[in-house]
């Protein structure tokens, strides 16, 4: 079953070198793909081959870690988004910028790389994006305002790029996580009894894992999936179902 996901050779950028994007390079490069890892910090991408330092915060930053990759790759077929920050104070201690910067690092770079990598995938007639979304998306958890809205307006425009491109042979989802153990939430998961509380509310009984979420996002790059577009796949062992 060599190459069953039709992934060998696809050329991917992942945005993003935290747990989830790590995790996803790793699974990229096991399934043949050719992968660049881009991440504003450089400790981040030590252990992996082909990699950028970027700045998601800034329009040219987006374009540029585009461009770059379709140099070193020469082209893009897949990105994926994973790159995110949260600041987690309640909305009336939320300052304009802390509002600001969390859109513009999670929203805005979604827009601009999405339209900067999308460029290349609608001349080229095939292409993937999968942005992580979050269960945040849906539910309304306290001190998450600005974080909330970033990853419902992630929702949203996803499934307009997935109807723009639809026609061209690009494919546009999202994965929602539940809470799953990274650098953005473990400082939150270690205060006493938050990793107990949220793992209760989970169904499936524990928290996600990195790992818990490369199956979703390879499949939606694959061939498997180029009749998917436009969804928003739930990766949180239930969490959204309560
Ligand atoms: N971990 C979770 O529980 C969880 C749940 C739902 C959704 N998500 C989403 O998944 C994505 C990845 O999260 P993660 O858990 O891997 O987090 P993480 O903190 O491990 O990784 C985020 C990465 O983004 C990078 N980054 C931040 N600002 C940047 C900038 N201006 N330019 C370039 N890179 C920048 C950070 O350096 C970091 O490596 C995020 O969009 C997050 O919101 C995570
Ligand atoms: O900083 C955080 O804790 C994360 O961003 C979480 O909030 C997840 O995104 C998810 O929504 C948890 O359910």
């Amino acid at each position: 079953m060599e190459n069953w996901l039709g992934l060998a050779n696809r050329r991917v950028l992942i945005a993003g070198a935290g747990g989830i994007g790590q995790a996803c390079a790793t699974a990229f490069a096991q399934a043949g793909a050719r992968v660049v890892l881009a991440d504003i910090n450089e400790t981040r991408l030590q252990n992996h081959e082909n990699t950028l330092r970027a700045d998601f915060s800034t329009a040219e930053g987006c374009e540029d870690a585009v461009e770059q990759a379709v140099g070193q790759l020469k082209g893009i077929d897949v990105l994926v988004h994973a790159v995110g920050i949260n600041h987690r104070v309640n909305i009336l201690d939320t300052t304009d910028e802390n509002w600001q910067r969390t859109l513009d690092i999670n929203l805005s770079s979604a827009f601009r790389l999405g339209k900067a990598a999308g460029k290349h995938m609608v001349s080229a007639g095939w292409g993937r994006q999968i942005y992580c979304s979050s269960v945040s998306g849906l539910l309304a958890h306290p001190d998450h305002g600005p974080y909330a809205a970033s990853k419902g307006g992630i929702n949203q425009l996803m499934r307009v790029m997935a109807r723009e491109w639809a026609k061209d042979g690009v494919t546009v989802n999202a994965i929602a996580p539940g809470y799953t153990e990274t650098d953005l939430t473990k400082a939150h998961l270690d205060k006493p009894g938050v990793r107990e509380h949220y793992t209760s509310l989970v169904p499936a009984g524990r928290l996600g894992t990195v790992e818990d979420l490369t199956g979703p996002v390879l499949f939606l790059a694959s061939e498997q999936a180029s009749f998917v577009t436009g969804h928003v796949l739930y990766a949180d062992g239930g969490r959204t179902l309560v």
